[in-house]
């Protein structure tokens, strides 16, 4: 039991204090981004670790056989007012002390037997009054009592024998908790479903596949719509002043457009919705009937740039998995394009349209059944799941990258079956020539004059989520060497890294307790990076293996 609990409400959570960490990115504009100035470019050489906490023992899951992969830590803490909490990839949540890392309580939900988890992850939780929320591998959506890890209420978003299962953090705006699942690999129906965060309620389910009669089921070809995919595996970012939530919505399903054709809505876009009524009312998309799985899930970060003339543009900036960099309008809480560029190495667009940032293909890199069709960058994207961030001050979103890396698909005719794979092809991955120099990068880009700044390389993969604080550091792991690093903001240059027990994919944290800044990670690598790498070590013969890890790290400076 935690005795002294600050309770999370919606002043907040709209204007966290800079000590606190209270959701997935920090802000509802999902900037990733601490406001903390105690560690500097001058001192970061000093961190020292303050404490270590396994999050381990873990339950045993199943494998899934097509495509073998660890469970993978890939949550933040999240911190209230000296109290952290962590979830686990087997149903784990854990709380503890932010500054001692004792425990002071651990939920362990029992997973159904038979589940097969393609994705054994889960990308933390969300708070709101005395309770918070997770999801589940089989499907359902939770509250916990914050103080004592008991479980309120247990929701099912849907049935897991169907291939839905879910991953990500939910988003809690204004008492309603929103949820989606993943199974855009299974021919899933995707949603965002908002619950009242009280009761568990159920208020609304908005699909992001239109039925047939509602705007966009023009895109889909007869009942393709009822298996299209369109999974919801990113936490959405709020926009409080127009109460719209953004969601990101995945690939199509099956992965092969030729099997739907169509613009194939609202996959691969991002949604606006409300969260009081669950209406869609704003929309875009990147590209239209993927080909790539290129699931365009992470939602826009939401940016107020300061004009010259004392006005404000009001932005949506996103880094797409298909290899380009979009900015966005979002004024009155409507997307509209104005430019893109890629930031990796990508042949599958030819332009975009100027006016609609439609793309126009290179029909070379189409799926086309019966042929072996090649594209770059492969299924995984310049850039995944792992979240960027983005500093106010400066104007920069730092992002890590992969590039030098292709892909394969050989399209067939593919039967819907419930809860088995929905693809159209198998899945190849093959690094290029210059991937022996790097593949992983961390990017900074200007989003005034969308101009990159800075890249740092590394020879490894980077599946790193990134954090930037206001002492002018950038923090990220994401490398198979396991170390955690911190560059100067402005430059690139490296200040200072660390060897960690195992790989880092989750996205680190800073808080502070008792006037002390404190940095988090987790390692615990697992899941695509780790499918990602197997690719790269049979192309170049390695048999290089990346530490799982599994532990919570909290660093701050020597007290003196
Ligand atoms: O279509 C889906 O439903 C879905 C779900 C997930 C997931 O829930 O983690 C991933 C993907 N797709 C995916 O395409 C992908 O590259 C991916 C990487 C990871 C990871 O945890 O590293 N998850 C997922
Ligand atoms: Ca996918």
């Amino acid at each position: 039991e935690i005795a002294d609990y600050s309770e999370v409400t919606p002043e907040r959570l709209a204007q966290p204090e800079d000590a606190n960490w209270l959701q997935t990115r920090r802000t509802y504009d999902g900037q990733g981004h601490s406001p903390l100035t105690q560690i500097t470019k001058e001192n970061v050489g000093q961190l020292t670790e303050v404490f270590s906490h396994a999050t381990g023992p873990y339950n045993t899951l199943a494998e899934f056989s097509a495509l073998p992969a660890r469970g993978a830590h890939q949550a933040p803490t999240i911190i209230n007012d000296g109290v952290m909490f962590m979830t686990v990839y087997d149903g784990q949540v854990i709380a503890l002390d932010a500054v001692t890392g004792e425990e002071y309580w651990r939920f362990n939900r029992e997973l159904p037997q038979g589940l097969v988890p393609v994705h054994p992850t889960n990308r933390g939780v969300a708070l709101w009054g005395d309770k918070l929320y997770v999801t589940t591998l089989d499907a359902h959506l939770i509250a916990l009592d914050a103080k004592t890890g008991e479980q309120v209420w247990d929701q099912t978003l849907e049935n897991w024998e169907n291939g839905y299962y879910s991953t990500l953090a939910p988003l809690v705006a204004d008492g309603v908790v929103m949820a989606g699942t993943s199974g855009g690999e299974f021919g899933i129906r995707g949603f965002v479903q908002g619950f009242d965060a009280e009761t568990g309620e159920s208020l609304w389910k908005t699909y992001t596949i239109p039925a047939p009669g509602e705007p966009g089921s023009e895109s889909w070809p007869g009942e393709t719509w009822k298996t299209g995919g369109g999974p919801i595996w990113i936490t959405g970012n709020y926009d409080v002043e127009e109460k719209l939530a953004y969601w990101g919505v995945g690939n199509a399903a099956p992965w092969i457009g030729a099997l739907r054709p169509g613009d194939n809505l609202y996959t691969t876009s991002t949604i606006g919705i409300d969260p009081a009524s669950g209406e869609i009312r704003t929309h875009f998309q990147y590209h239209w009937n993927d080909s790539w799985d290129w699931d365009e899930v992470v939602p826009p970060t939401l940016i107020d740039l300061p004009g010259e003339n004392g006005e404000t543009e009001k932005l949506a900036v996103r880094f797409a998995r298909n290899g380009w960099i979009y900015k966005l309008d979002r004024e009155g809480g409507e997307l509209k394009f104005i430019e893109g560029k890629p930031y990796v190495y990508q042949n599958v667009f030819k332009s975009l349209d100027p006016v609609t940032g439609r793309p126009e293909y290179n029909e070379e890199a189409v799926a086309k059944l019966g042929e072996r069709v090649e594209f770059c960058p492969s299924a995984w994207g310049g850039r995944d799941w792992p979240a960027e961030s983005y500093d106010p001050a400066t104007h920069t979103v730092f992002i890590s990258v992969n590039e030098n890396h292709c892909g394969a698909m050989e399209a067939a005719e593919v039967e819907y079956e419930p809860g088995v794979l929905y693809l159209g092809s198998g899945l190849e991955m093959t690094p290029t020539e210059a991937a022996r120099d790097h593949i992983g990068a961390l990017q900074a880009w200007d989003v005034r004059t969308m101009e990159k700044k800075w890249q740092v390389n590394f020879k490894s993969p980077n599946w790193g989520p990134v954090l930037s604080t206001a002492g002018g550091l950038v923090f990220v792991g994401g490398t198979t060497d396991s170390m955690f690093r911190a560059f100067d903001a402005e430059t690139g240059d490296e200040l200072w890294s660390v060897t960690l027990d195992g790989g880092i994919i989750a996205p680190p944290v800073s808080y502070e307790v008792d006037g002390r800044q404190y940095i988090s990670v987790t390692t615990g690598w697992g899941v695509d990076g780790d499918r990602f790498q197997g690719f790269i070590n049979a192309a170049f013969g390695d048999e290089g293996d990346v530490p799982q890890g599994g532990t919570i790290h909290v660093f701050a400076l020597p007290q003196t």
